[in-house]
């Protein structure tokens, strides 16, 4: 492997978590901003990157053109919108370069389509990039599989910003996808992601979603395992974007030397089951 620093590609520059990982990529060794990429006709284009992510002047100019970003970089850092990311997964197969994929809200075809250009690229992909909520999915599953479905409910709560557009959050599906991975069944089967009106008693062996939006809350989100006279709560709680932008840049140091396919953060976090 090459010990000269990655060449990082941040698309979505001048977004919340585009701006985040522009200034972390800046005070990180190892890693470089190779370009950032806005859409065309965004009125960020042309504007030095550095400047609007607040660290003054860095030379890297904010282009509309991916392909032309991905030519000669190594890695793509991706947190924008489901269209987009589909876009860039083509991209950055065609360029062979590591593709970090943070955006959420994904749907079922989009996440295929990613998976077909994992074949060719390295792909890392979570609704979460920190440590902390990872490891939290290790101990969901844990704790959904030692406690009994006809005595133990699980509800995921979740709380963000009001800017945020996707429900539920990228997070809480990771975390449902652990507690029903423990439990031994499929989560699509058996969540219940909406409930208005008399929706009669709850069935047991469901996984709840709740979903809250206001002000600038970061992220916050809670397993919730409810038996009888008894609550068992997991949680955790983002204070500062920062934790998202160091696990994209660690993913996309640690997928340098994979070979091509779709990974998670536990791959790169050593936290993987199997
Ligand atoms: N996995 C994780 O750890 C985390 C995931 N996220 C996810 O990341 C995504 C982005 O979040 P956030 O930064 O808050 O959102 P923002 O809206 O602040 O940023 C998204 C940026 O992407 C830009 N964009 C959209 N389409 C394109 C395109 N085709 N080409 C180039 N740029 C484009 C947007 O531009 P414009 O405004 O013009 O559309 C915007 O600047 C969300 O899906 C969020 O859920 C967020 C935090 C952590
Ligand atoms: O949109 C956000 O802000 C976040 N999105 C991710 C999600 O959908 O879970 C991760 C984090 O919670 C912030």
């Amino acid at each position: 492997m090459s010990d000269a620093a990655m060449k990082l590609v941040v698309v979505g520059a001048a977004g919340r978590m585009g701006q985040t990982l522009i200034r972390l990529i800046h005070s990180i060794e190892g890693v470089t901003l190779h370009a950032a990429v806005e859409r065309p006709g965004s009125p960020f284009v042309g504007k030095d990157a550095g400047e609007i992510a607040g660290l003054g002047p860095t030379g890297v100019i904010i282009g509309d053109d991916p392909l032309n970003a991905f030519l000669h970089a190594e890695g793509v850092l991706d947190f924008t919108s489901p269209a987009a990311t589909v876009d860039f997964s083509g991209l950055a197969a065609q360029a062979r370069i590591v593709h970090v994929v943070g955006t959420t809200g994904c749907s079922e075809d989009d996440n295929a389509r990613i998976a077909a250009a994992a074949r060719h690229a390295r792909v890392v992909k979570s609704g979460n990039m920190s440590l902390g909520v990872n490891l939290l999915s290790v101990l969901a599953e844990q704790a959904a599989r030692a406690l009994d479905p006809d005595d133990w409910d699980i509800e995921i709560l979740e709380m963000h910003h009001k800017h945020k557009v996707d429900a539920p959050s990228g997070t809480a599906l990771l975390l449902g996808e652990a507690a029903a991975k423990g439990r031994g069944i499929g989560l699509a089967a058996k969540s219940v992601r909406v409930r208005d009106g008399h929706t009669g008693a709850r069935e047991a062996g469901t996984i709840g979603f709740a979903t809250l939006r206001g002000g600038s809350v970061i992220g916050e989100h809670s397993v919730l395992f409810a038996g009888e006279g008894e609550i068992v709560t997991l949680s955790h709680s983002a204070a500062d974007r920062s934790i998202f932008a160091r696990g994209a840049i660690k993913a996309a140091l640690w997928a340098r030397d994979k070979k091509p396919g779709l990974y998670s953060m536990l791959d790169v976090l050593g936290l993987s089951s199997q």
